[in-house]
This record gives C-alpha cells, structure tokens and sequence, in this order.
C-alpha cells in the first residue's frame, strides 16, 4: 500500500539546546488510524507541529502523499488538517463563516454542499449561524474540527482530542473519527487516554524522549507484550504460598482467599495446566478462576518504564 505519510530521519533540537525528537522513521498508510502515546514532553505535539509546517525540523524528511514538505510545502500542506490541543478561533465570527474561511486558505474553491454537510456531520448546522462565543466548550471543539476538515485533506491530526471533554462527546469523536476513517481519511491522533487508543487505533507508536521506542499493529502490541493472570478463588484460605507450588511465582492476594499466577500467555507452555495438577494433589482446591489480559495501558507504562531504567543503566 503505498504511504500517505512518509518520516525518515527526523530531528529537532529547539535554540533552547533541547532535544525534543531523534532519529523518529514512521510509515504511515493511506486509511489507517495511528495513535501517538506518550508521556508529557515526549515530542508528540512537537512531531505533529513539524509535519503541519509550524515548527522547523533540525534534520529529516517528512513527505505527504508523495509531495517533499521542504520542496512543495503547499502542496503537502494542503493534504493535511490539524486539530490542535488548545482552541483558538475568532470569537466574533460566525460558525459557517470561519468554517469556510479555512476551506478558502488552502485556495480550495467554495462548496456550500461540502460545508453544509461537514456542519451537519458535527452537529453544528443548527448552530451555523452562532458566534463562536455564544458556543460551549464542546461545540467550540467541534468547530475546529469543522476547520480542521473543511479543505477536504487527506490526513487529520488530532492533538489530545478528547482532553477534557465529557464521556458524551468523547463518543461522537470516536464516531466521527470511524466515519472518517471509512471515507479513506488518515488519522494520526495523539492521546493520554490509553483507553482512547486501544478502542480506536489500528497500529500505536510510543514516543518517549523523543524516540519511537514502539511501532506495532495495536492487536499484536497487546498479544507480544501482553501477560495474562489467573486469579484461583481458594475453597480455603492459605496462610502462605506452599513450597511445593514455588516454582509458579504465585502471589496471594484477598486476605489469602486468591492465588495468582501471572504468564506469558504467548509461551508455549503457560504452567496452567501443571500448576492447576499439582494443586489437585496437594488437595487445595478452589471455587472459581478467572484469567485477565494486561491492558494496552499496562504495556505502556511498562515499556517506558522499561527505557528509563535503560537509560539510567547506560
Ligand atoms: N518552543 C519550544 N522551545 C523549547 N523547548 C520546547 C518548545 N516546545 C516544546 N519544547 C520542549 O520539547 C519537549 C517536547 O515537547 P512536546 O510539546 O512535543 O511534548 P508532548 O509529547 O506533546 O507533551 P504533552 O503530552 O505534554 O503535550 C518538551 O521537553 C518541551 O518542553
């Protein structure tokens, strides 16, 4: 599939002297939905600023749909809508006004159909006419998504889009951004909200430091990283873990009412079925048993937890 997004060898250093990103190489194909997580201060909003042509690399290429962004700017610009954290609009200007307006800055000629629709889309047609102040924080969100659409672009940049809005919104969001998605948009969001990405997104990078430490498709990211506990309800309370069953790792928990084995659940052999055996014969038995997956978030904090360590070590 040929790339929408293409990242070779990126870097930034601001006169500040500090390194923000390095070395980033990412791929990016045409419908997909990537999501950027990271830590505060990774690079993130830093990465998306450069690609959006608001903040100068220190070296790299980035190219957009087959144009070189130093070379032909305007034209890999064009392909691009950005959504940016903070809300910054004109608070006189009227919804369908500013909406159109942005269409017009990319030199896009006037389509009342297209606009009309987008609005209506977002849930924004009955409010065409509004100030942008008259808004609620919600509305006033969706209004720089209008913007951010309403050249047509090829690829959105969502910027934290659901920080701080309600579980309602979030929702919509999440809609628009399958909807999107199923037109042949490309969205790259950056997100906190791990829950965001593992509901959403295709494939997930992790930023940290300003290195890529992770690109994966987000289902084989939780399947090879993944672990798995079995949590075994005890018929009786064990005081402790007998020696018998130390080779497992077991831990217990719930005042001595819960054994947990935590596994590999990729590994070709889990322990499950030799640890549940020599429980039998010892004669401990249980009442119920439950296996969790470690979650996206789970994997994340590990992972640049992991690379702290790796870099105090070095
Ligand atoms: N204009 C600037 N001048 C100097 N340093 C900057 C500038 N903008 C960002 N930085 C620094 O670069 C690093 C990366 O910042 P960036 O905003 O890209 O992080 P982020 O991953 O988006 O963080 P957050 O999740 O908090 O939004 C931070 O250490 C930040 O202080």
């Amino acid at each position: 599939m040929q790339p929408v997004l293409s990242i070779a060898g990126l870097a930034k250093t601001y006169k500040s002297g500090h390194q923000a990103l390095s070395g980033i190489d990412l791929t990016i194909d045409k419908g997909e939905i990537f999501a950027l997580l990271g830590p505060n201060g990774a690079g993130k909003t830093t990465l998306i600023s450069i690609v959006c042509g608001i903040v100068t690399p220190s070296g790299g290429t980035v190219t957009v749909a087959g144009h070189d962004h130093s070379r032909d700017f305007r034209a890999a610009r064009s392909m691009i809508g950005l959504v940016p954290q903070e809300l910054h609009t004109d608070a006189f200007e009227k919804v369908i006004t500013t909406v159109s307006f942005s269409r017009g800055l990319f030199g896009k000629p006037r389509d009342p159909a297209y606009i009309e629709q987008l609005l209506r889309d977002l849930s924004l047609w009955d409010k065409r006419n509004a100030k942008i102040m008259e808004l609620s924080g919600g509305m006033k969100r969706r209004v720089m998504i209008a913007k951010a659409l309403s050249h047509e672009p090829e690829i959105l940049f969502l910027d934290e889009p659901t920080a701080g809005v309600d579980v309602e919104l979030r929702r919509d969001m999440w809609n628009m951004v399958r909807g999107l998605r199923e037109r042949g948009v490309t969205i790259i969001l950056t997100t906190h909200y791990i829950e965001e990405a593992e509901e959403m997104a295709d494939r997930v990078g992790v930023i940290s430091k300003g290195r890529l430490i992770v690109v994966e498709e987000k289902n084989a990211l939780i399947k090879k990283l993944g672990r798995k506990t079995l949590t075994l309800n005890l018929a009786e309370p064990l005081a402790t873990v007998p020696d018998e069953l130390a080779q497992w790792n077991l831990a217990l928990a719930g005042e001595g009412h819960e054994l947990v084995y935590e596994f590999d659940s990729q590994a070709e052999a889990t322990g499950v079925p030799s640890l549940l055996r020599r429980m039998s014969d010892l004669g401990i038995g249980f009442k119920d048993l439950n296996t969790t997956q470690s979650s996206l978030e789970d994997i994340f904090v590990g992972l640049v937890h992991e690379k702290r360590e790796e870099e105090r070590a070095a």
